[in-house]
């Protein structure tokens, strides 16, 4: 079972380090958990990645951090192709896919993000895999640390999650295209983060807004460890 909080661009330094000392004395038992803080405030410790990443060592890319600036930290685990960069910066699959090759060569573990707009869910679970399978191009989906992270578009940040119904049939079909864990994000909380673990096909979630407050992040490792037992 994985829980990962995807902080986006929120919290200091100063914050991230009260965070994590939170959360280093809690015992994540049988929970592989994951924090992607801002590259601003990157430290090092095993359960620390990075949100984005340039897929050069180094180089003349303005505004970016590289390889080079990630190893600082020991950090090798990484999110691509998440939605608010599909989107709102406009990164393009084919580049999505340099970063990934880039970074399975380094041998990180990637964070690969897929996920609908809501006018293609309304058009029917048929079109939604089509979106998701145009997503999962050029993608190695037998790299050995991948795991992937359905976040529908329309369930991010929104407090409306997908329904369970919706996550165990997107899930199912996702599972027959790429045997790899598959994470749910979109709206998780603690107050639903049960009943979304405990669907088949779900190994985990990635949570943004419900993981800034450490101890709603600690409550969703302490669930999890809970359904890892009966499932
Ligand atoms: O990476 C996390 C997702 O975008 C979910 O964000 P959210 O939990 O605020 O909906």
């Amino acid at each position: 079972m994985i829980v990962a909080a995807n902080f986006k661009m929120n919290k200091t330094r100063k914050e991230v380090e009260e965070y994590t000392k939170v959360l280093d004395v809690v015992n994540f038992g049988n929970v592989n958990v994951s924090v992607f803080p801002p590259c601003s405030a990157l430290i090092s410790k095993d359960y620390i990645g990075v949100q984005n990443a340039y897929p050069a060592k180094n180089g003349a890319y303005t505004g970016e951090i590289g390889l080079e600036q990630i190893k600082e930290f020991s950090i090798n685990k990484i999110l691509i192709g998440h939605s608010e960069r599909r989107h709102i910066l406009k990164e393009s699959q084919k580049f999505i896919v340099e970063k990934f090759e880039f970074y399975k060569n380094e041998g990180f573990e990637i964070y690969y993000c897929i996920g609908e707009p809501l006018e293609v869910r309304k058009k029917g679970i048929d079109e939604v895999i089509q979106y998701l399978k145009a997503q999962l191009v050029g993608i190695d989906l037998n790299y050995e640390r991948l795991i992937i992270a359905y976040e529908p578009v329309w369930a991010i940040g929104t407090g409306v999650s997908a329904s369970n119904e919706e996550i165990k049939e997107t899930h199912k079909e996702i599972k027959k295209l790429a045997n790899r864990p598959l994470l749910y994000g979109g709206s998780v909380k603690p107050e639903n983060v049960k009943d979304i673990l405990s669907i088949e096909n779900v190994d985990g979630v990635l949570v943004g807004s419900a993981s800034l407050d450490v101890s709603n992040f600690i409550k969703m490792i302490e669930i999890a460890k809970e359904v890892q037992k009966e499932k």
